[in-house]
């Protein structure tokens, strides 16, 4: 018996004995920067020539760690080799598989400050977000682990006098793993996770801004027990190895998190049968956000000003969730916009690898250039209130960022930016607040603040998005307990976390016999 799903408790970093342990597993996750990390394929440990260099984008000279680079002979290796151990692998007890995710959750947790501590390096984390994303890969484990034990032996159907009916989920088949580098750990590991539980193979390629805790990640699992061939990791290019992946007609499910555009070009890519291929691939494609805050004219205006700056602000605004557009009654929005523009001006902005901040950098140069290329666009189409500076000298710093006075249709209030930048727009009332929050492309997250029940009535049916909040914050989803995924171009709404995300890697079946 195992015991009942709790999510991972955070971290209260006010605690003296907390704070000392987390600068302490900072301190030994430095001392360990820079190591080389290896492919692992079939079991076999491969360095290359070819690196990606990953470094802290806080101090852009500190290098993270190297990790070896595949080139599409490895690609090929990987797949030959995933599906090798498919052949003994989909054959395993599926409750045996659950417990090498039991055994990996309690050797996480066991490290769990060195975890979020790699993450802080790499992604530039503040201790807060780390933690959290350390929590959700733990939470990842525990909950597709018991997830598993409720679907090794299916659902119940009926049967008739003389005939007996069974419905059995079956792994899929070679799955490749392309995750994005935002949640580097709870992402990674969750979208690997699942089709390994599900009794399918699986070849990780990591997004190339966050590859060593991929890697370290990578190790745990190996020392849980993962048998050689079932996970092989391929770091590479997106353009090179990861469309030779999708392709690959040996390829069955693709589980892939990330931007609308590699997206897209995924389901395209992968909706193509192949020479050789003789089934039609899955597609798990969870995307992008340009999410909303809605703030209604009786709203406690404390709950929204917190909300609007949790949102937009938390992790520098680099969530697929992040609250990124603040649509206001015209009732509220001069006292609100002022209530926020305060906090915002108190947050921390630093690296936190040298102590705690509120916000870190954004991961890179490109994302830097990019959010800065928004801000000029904000200063044309709206008004800034506070921020629009950035700082790229020795980290990609950019302060959290304020405009007001968005037309709904704007660039800015459409496109996802991906950075500290918040915008505000004014509704005339509740209905219109609503029409202008589901006015873009994506589908993802909301929230409705409101003391209004009849409002909030509406907003469950009306307001079309994959996960919907109330009174407050529209990110930190918690597995188990909020599934997470989108409508719309957000993605194929999995539900992430969820009841029903194991069974898309599997296929079910139906198996009748009469007496
Ligand atoms: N909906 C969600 O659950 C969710 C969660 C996190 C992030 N996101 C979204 O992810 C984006 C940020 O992440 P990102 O910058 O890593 O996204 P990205 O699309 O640039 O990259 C995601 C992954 O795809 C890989 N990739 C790139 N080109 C590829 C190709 N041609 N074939 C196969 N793989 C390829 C990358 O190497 C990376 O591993 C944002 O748009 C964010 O909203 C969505
Ligand atoms: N599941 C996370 C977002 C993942 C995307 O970045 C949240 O709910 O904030």
């Amino acid at each position: 018996m195992v015991t009942a799903y709790r999510h991972e408790p955070f971290t209260d970093f006010s605690i003296e004995e907390n704070k000392k342990a987390f600068e302490d597993a900072l301190k030994q996750v430095k001392d360990e920067l820079g190591k080389n990390h290896d492919l692992l394929v079939g079991g076999e440990r491969i360095r290359t020539d070819n690196q990606i260099i990953s470094t802290n984008p806080a101090n852009t000279k500190e290098v993270v760690g190297s990790v070896s680079k595949a080139n599409q002979e490895i690609a090929e290796k990987a797949v030959q080799a995933a599906s090798d151990a498919f052949e003994s692998w989909r054959k395993w007890n599926p409750a045996a598989r659950a417990e090498i995710l039991f055994r990996a959750a309690n050797i996480v947790r066991r490290r769990k400050h060195e975890f979020s501590a790699y993450l802080v390096y790499e992604v530039g984390k503040p201790w807060k977000e780390a933690d959290a994303d350390t929590a959700e890969a733990i939470d990842f484990m525990e909950y597709y682990g018991r997830q598993m034990l409720e679907l090794k032996d299916g659902k119940p159907v009926e049967s008739r006098p003389g005939e007996q009916n069974r419905y059995i989920y079956q792994p899929t088949g070679v799955s490749v793993v392309i995750p994005p580098w935002n949640l580097a750990f709870a992402i990674m590991a969750g979208t690997t996770i699942a089709p390994l539980v599900t009794g399918n193979t699986v070849i990780m390629k990591p997004a190339s801004n966050s590859p060593v805790i991929a890697a370290k990640f990578v190790e745990v699992l190996e020392e849980a027990g993962v048998p050689k061939g079932v996970l092989n990791f391929v770091p590479g290019s997106g353009g090179e190895v990861g469309d030779y992946l999708v392709d690959h007609p040996k390829t069955a499910l693709i589980s892939f998190t990330g931007s609308r555009d590699v997206g897209k070009r995924i389901m395209k890519r992968a909706s193509e049968v192949q020479e050789g291929q003789n089934h039609l691939k899955q597609v798990i494609a969870e995307m992008g956000g340009k999410d909303t805050v809605v703030v209604d004219s009786n709203a406690n205006l404390e709950t929204a000003a917190e909300a609007i700056v949790v949102s937009a602000f938390g992790f520098s605004g680099q969530k697929c969730s992040s609250g990124s557009r603040a649509v206001v009654h015209e009732d509220v929005y001069d006292e609100l916009l002022d209530m926020v523009a305060k906090r915002t001006k108190e947050l921390t902005v630093g690296n936190a690898s040298e102590g705690n901040v509120y916000m870190g950098p954004v991961v890179d140069q490109s994302a830097y250039d990019k959010i800065m290329s928004y801000i000029e666009i904000g200063k044309e189409e709206g008004r800034l209130v506070t921020g629009g500076k950035g700082d790229d000298s020795k980290g990609y710093f950019i302060d959290p960022t304020i405009f007001a006075d968005l037309d709904p249709k704007s660039r800015m209030q459409q496109e996802e930016i991906f950075g500290p930048v918040v915008c505000f727009t004014k509704a005339k009332n509740f209905d219109e607040a609503i029409e202008i929050a589901n006015n873009t492309e994506y589908g993802l997250t909301g929230a409705v603040i409101s003391n209004n029940r009849e409002h909030l009535e509406i907003a469950k049916t009306d307001f079309h998005v994959g996960n919907l909040y109330f009174n407050r914050n529209c990110t930190g989803a918690i597995v188990g307990y909020q599934p997470f995924g989108g409508f719309k171009m957000s993605g194929t709404d999995s539900k992430a976390g969820g009841p029903d995300y194991l069974a898309l890697h599997m296929q079910a079946k139906t198996i009748s016999e009469k007496f």
